[in-house]
């Protein structure tokens, strides 16, 4: 794909697609629970509707028209066997939680992905699973896919998280669905808990005392519509190019806004950025509201720690708003960015350098100079990964020459109409 330079600054107000982690959520324990649900603002990027398809091949009826789905829910243990290999494409928030469902459930599956997912690690499920009973085979013996499942009567399991993982939390919360007694997962560093918020709309009682959530086994699950807000982190690309290019004034509306995912606007803020957020509602148990950028001056911080679960995805196109930045900006505790849909760190630091950037990467994170200079146009690979991608169309507002990307389609995996939203907020 070719991608003109762009000198205009951004104007102009837009709404984002739906969450993609809600979006997940919502097919899944729509499917786990009794009734059916309506699920709006839907996003239809790549990996939910694998999370869609995978639901569909364990025998649940689900009907889609354009972002409303409709779920036919048949219980926590009504899942079918499927005859098929089940394919989870790109998607490694559809392939942890299932592995999580599936281990309780009492059928035989086999689970595939494409060529990045079938590299990523699952151990960090499996085997906390293996430890509540659950059984997983494959060449690997349940460290990657393709593997085979056969759910298993769990026993509940105390676990803490040793790295700090939504998506690990999620599955041991799902499996604990399952068992008979008390799971508890306790994590070190807060991650994003639309699990734990979903489940109590879903009339699930989920306890949390200090950093310790907990559930009984072989709750109900009640049927309930979901209206999805938009996803933070799809925001955050243009929320950031807004930031970076002066003279831009946008509004990004009904954004979600729960805490444990608002990372990259405190990091923004940080940066002194020119940002205001308005909390306008709430949809179930999720805050929503609408974010403006002004294009500033920014300067160089560092991020770490507690920063990092809460702007995981976020990360790339930070890492570009850094290179704009005065000073030298510092990201460390970041080293789960190696097991993304490609290994992030190298992918940012080999397209920034490529682009003029002073960075180097690090074990654990990347050291970024800032400059003023503008970057180079020329020949760009989105590694098949959707937020490479997205970063580098975006650095085509900083460019002096044109900028080509290949692999643009994997920008489909959660963010379908973005060039679109990035044309009509350079009309303004
Ligand atoms: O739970 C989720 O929906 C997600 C959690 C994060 O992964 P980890 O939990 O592996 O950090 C994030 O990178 C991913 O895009 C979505
Ligand atoms: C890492 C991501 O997703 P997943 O882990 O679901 O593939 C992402 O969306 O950036």
């Amino acid at each position: 794909m070719h991608i003109l330079k762009r000198v205009s600054p951004l104007s102009g107000t837009i709404t984002v697609p739906g969450d993609k982690s809600i979006s997940h959520r919502s097919i899944m324990l729509s499917a786990l629970a009794e009734g059916t649900s309506t699920i709006t603002n839907f996003l239809t990027g790549e990996d939910c509707l694998s999370t869609i398809d995978a639901f569909r091949k364990m025998g649940i009826s689900i009907q889609r028209d354009h972002s409303t789905v409709t779920v036919h829910g048949e219980g926590l243990y009504g899942l079918k066997e499927s005859m098929e290999p089940i394919n989870l494409g790109n998607s490694g928030t559809t392939a942890r939680l299932i592995l999580g469902i599936l281990a309780g459930t009492p059928n035989h599956y086999c689970l595939y992905g494409d060529t990045s997912l079938s590299v990523r690690p699952m151990d960090r499920v499996t085997v906390p699973l293996s430890k509540m009973g659950a059984r997983f085979d494959g060449n690997q013996e349940g460290r990657l896919l393709p593997l085979s499942v056969r759910g298993q009567e769990l026993t509940p399991l105390d676990y803490t998280l040793p790295i700090n993982s939504a998506q690990v939390k999620s599955a041991i919360l799902l499996g604990g669905l399952f068992a008979d007694g008390t799971t508890k997962v306790t994590e070190p560093v807060p991650t994003r808990d639309h699990t734990e918020r979903m489940l109590k709309g879903y009339g699930v009682k989920v306890k949390k005392e200090h950093n310790t959530i907990s559930l009984d086994g072989k709750q109900t699950l009640y049927a309930m519509d979901v209206e999805v807000p938009g996803d933070i982190s799809s925001a955050a690309f243009f929320l950031c190019a807004a930031a970076m290019k002066e003279g831009s004034d946008i509004v990004v509306k009904d954004i979600g806004l729960n805490p444990t995912r608002t990372g990259v606007l405190d990091m923004l803020e940080r940066m002194g950025a020119s940002i205001s957020i308005q909390v306008t509602r709430h949809i179930g148990d999720e805050p929503i509201g609408d974010v403006t950028v002004k294009g500033s001056n920014l300067s160089a911080i560092s991020i770490s720690g507690e920063d990092i679960p809460r702007l995981i995805d976020e990360l790339p196109i930070l890492a570009l708003v850094a290179s704009q930045a005065k000073g030298k900006t510092v990201i460390t505790d970041a080293q789960e960015l190696r097991y993304k849909e490609t290994d992030r760190i190298q992918a940012v630091v080999d397209t920034l350098q490529q682009m003029g950037v002073e960075i180097e990467g690090t074990e654990d994170g990347m050291v970024i100079h800032g400059s003023t200079k503008p970057l180079q146009g020329g020949t760009y690979h989105s590694f098949k990964d959707h937020r490479i991608g997205m970063m580098i169309a975006v650095a085509s507002l900083l460019t002096e020459d044109d900028i080509h990307l290949q692999e643009a389609d994997a920008i489909n995996i959660s963010y379908p109409n973005f060039f679109e939203h990035m044309d009509s907020l350079l009309k303004g």
